[in-house]
């Protein structure tokens, strides 16, 4: 065999910073031009005077203001909340319209008059006896308007573009462009949900999606979990609740597929398989469900963050991940420049329109109160289910549907529960509540029998969780799955799925009990949801860019 000699270092492509595009360009020298690559970064970029630095801007026109011999044209590339200011003559400016791409050159230089503004209060530092765990972790709120009216006016070095080059990239008719920068109702702009993305709230959601995504990363790795990608397309209905979309691929004379073929409904049978191999596993798929609810929670296509462990017997190690991977997610996330823009609108909106904009969204005094309690190290509340429906049944005046134990909760019984016992006034926190073991009759036939001490009048309970908080009810929920070979098979006996034991669809499945299958357990969180949660965002068909829902999926 004949070998090839490979001297090295091998000689790479060069991957140099003038082929990458960026959506702005600082031209000739300056020292911001490595730094400098969007609006967020030349909003951030230290501007003293006698610094003006020549600059073009990639971006879409959100705003014209008209004064005697200029527009002021406000641009935007999606990198921030706010946008940049570009002065414009008259004569120049004519072609500009709302809605259009354009590329715009000129000096970046310190806007004059510079603006004034009120810096927010110094925090006072803890007193050494003051415990930090008792201080609310999070603070929103801006101080009563009386103590802000006391702070002094500063000004802020705040640039615009003076531009003296304009090309349309892509035009735009303002007459019959949506977005217009008058309010707009989220039901409204539902209307449009390929477009309403160009709205600085929309726009920013879409960034925070992707900071929140980052961060999962960041500390599913410390956790030392890998990421996985399960299928899609699956053969069986994991929950057994009748809910799966059926995939149809060719013609009814010749079928694509040899079996019956479903839309995934949750990935955590093929994560079962792959944590057999792994150990610890997640993912971040898409999952689907046909059922017919219209509410502001449930969408027919969704994400679910879901992960499995292997080698682990006791389901509080389980609700414990969920804990710590919350709590990270919301500290990280508390970092964002997507979570800090959208916090500061919130607190300084600039004009009418965009304060009834983000007065449709949860209170901020509320927020303030979820993300405190995420924030809570010590063990979140942990009640079974049969605690949960006796303390309901002390307040059963309060609810539509009575609770009855052997039925499910419903949402109205999970936000009532999650307030009483998840609140915790001291610390201002909505701290969400685990509620564990459920009659067996009410789950889903892969969960493990608990031991024999927690069944109630000799009903069946099983090793689960549902994790529940105020305003939305169930956030997240998982289980112990049963790992022995021969229960698995009674479970499916019990659930009338015994043919599933040597069904091609679910005999992988069982299959997996017979080869080293160890105690093992998992979680689903429903993405979408803990993101309209942490946002405050009260649909979440107004979170997802492209929501799909019974009745209406447009485009
Ligand atoms: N991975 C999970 O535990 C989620 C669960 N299968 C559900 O759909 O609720």
């Amino acid at each position: 065999m004949r070998s090839t000699h490979v001297s090295l270092p091998l000689r790479l492509p060069r991957i140099g910073y003038a082929s990458r595009r960026y959506s702005v360009r600082v031209l000739g020298d300056s020292a911001a031009k490595p730094a400098v690559q969007n609006v967020a970064d030349l909003k951030a970029w230290p501007l003293e005077s006698g610094q003006d630095c020549l600059v073009e801007i990639n971006g879409w026109v959100r705003n014209i203001r008209k004064a005697s011999a200029v527009r002021f044209v406000e641009v935007s590339d999606g990198s921030s909340y706010s946008t940049v200011q570009a002065v414009v003559s008259k004569e120049m400016a004519e072609e500009i319209r709302l809605g259009a791409a354009v590329r715009l050159k000129g000096l970046w230089k310190l806007q004059s008059p510079p603006q004034v503004f009120s810096p927010p209060p110094e925090e006072p530092a803890p007193t050494p006896d003051e415990k930090p765990s008792r201080l609310p972790q999070i603070k929103f709120i801006d101080p009563a308007p009386d103590a802000r009216e006391e702070r002094p006016k500063i000004t802020v070095p705040v640039g615009e573009l003076q531009v003296d080059e304009v090309q349309i990239l892509g035009a735009s008719d303002p007459d019959t462009y949506p977005i217009q920068r008058k309010y707009t109702s989220p039901e409204t702009l539902r209307n449009w949900p390929h477009l309403r993305m160009r709205t600085n709230l929309n726009s920013t959601l879409l960034r925070l999606r992707s900071d929140t995504i980052g961060s999962l990363s960041k500390i599913f790795n410390q956790e030392n979990f890998i990421q996985t990608h399960p299928p899609i397309i699956t053969s069986a209905d994991c929950e057994g609740a009748g809910e799966a979309f059926k995939v149809i691929g060719g013609t009814r004379e010749s079928p694509f597929f040899d079996s019956p073929k479903f839309l995934t409904v949750s990935s955590q049978l093929h994560l079962e398989a792959m944590a057999q191999a792994a150990g610890n596993v997640w993912t971040l798929s898409p999952s689907f469900r046909a059922e017919r609810s219209d509410t502001n929670r449930h969408l027919s296509e969704f994400y679910m963050l879901e992960a499995e462990m292997s080698f682990v017997d006791d389901m509080d190690e389980v609700m414990d991940l969920v804990q710590r991977m919350t709590r990270s997610l919301v500290q990280d996330l508390a970092q964002q420049s997507s979570w800090k823009e959208l916090e500061h609108a919130r607190r300084h909106p600039r004009g009418p329109a965009e304060t009834r904009t983000l007065e449709d969204l949860d209170d901020i005094a509320v927020l303030e109160r979820r993300w405190n309690g995420m924030l809570v190290p010590e063990k979140w509340p942990r009640i079974t289910y049969s605690e949960a429906i006796n303390i309901l049944e002390e307040h059963i005046d309060k609810f539509e549907r009575p609770p009855v134990w052997g039925q499910g909760l419903g949402s109205e019984h999970e936000k009532f529960l999650a307030e009483l016992i998840g609140y915790d006034k001291e610390r201002n926190a909505y701290v969400p509540v685990f509620v564990t073991h459920y009659p067996r009759d009410i789950k889903a036939f892969y969960m493990r029998e608990s031991a024999a001490e927690h069944h109630i009048k000799g009903q069946i309970v099983v090793d689960c969780f549902d994790l529940i908080a105020p305003d939305i009810g169930e956030l997240a929920g998982g289980s112990m799955r049963e790992h022995l070979l021969h229960k698995i098979i009674t479970n499916l006996r019990h659930f009338s799925l015994e043919a599933s034991a040597n069904d091609p669809r679910l005999k992988w499945y069982v299959d997996l009990r017979r080869w080293g299958c160890p105690p093992h357990g998992g979680f689903g969180i429903g993405f979408d949801r803990l993101l309209s949660y942490l946002t405050g965002v009260r649909s979440i068909r107004d979170l997802v860019a492209f929501p799909r829902l019974y009745g209406r999926t447009d485009c």
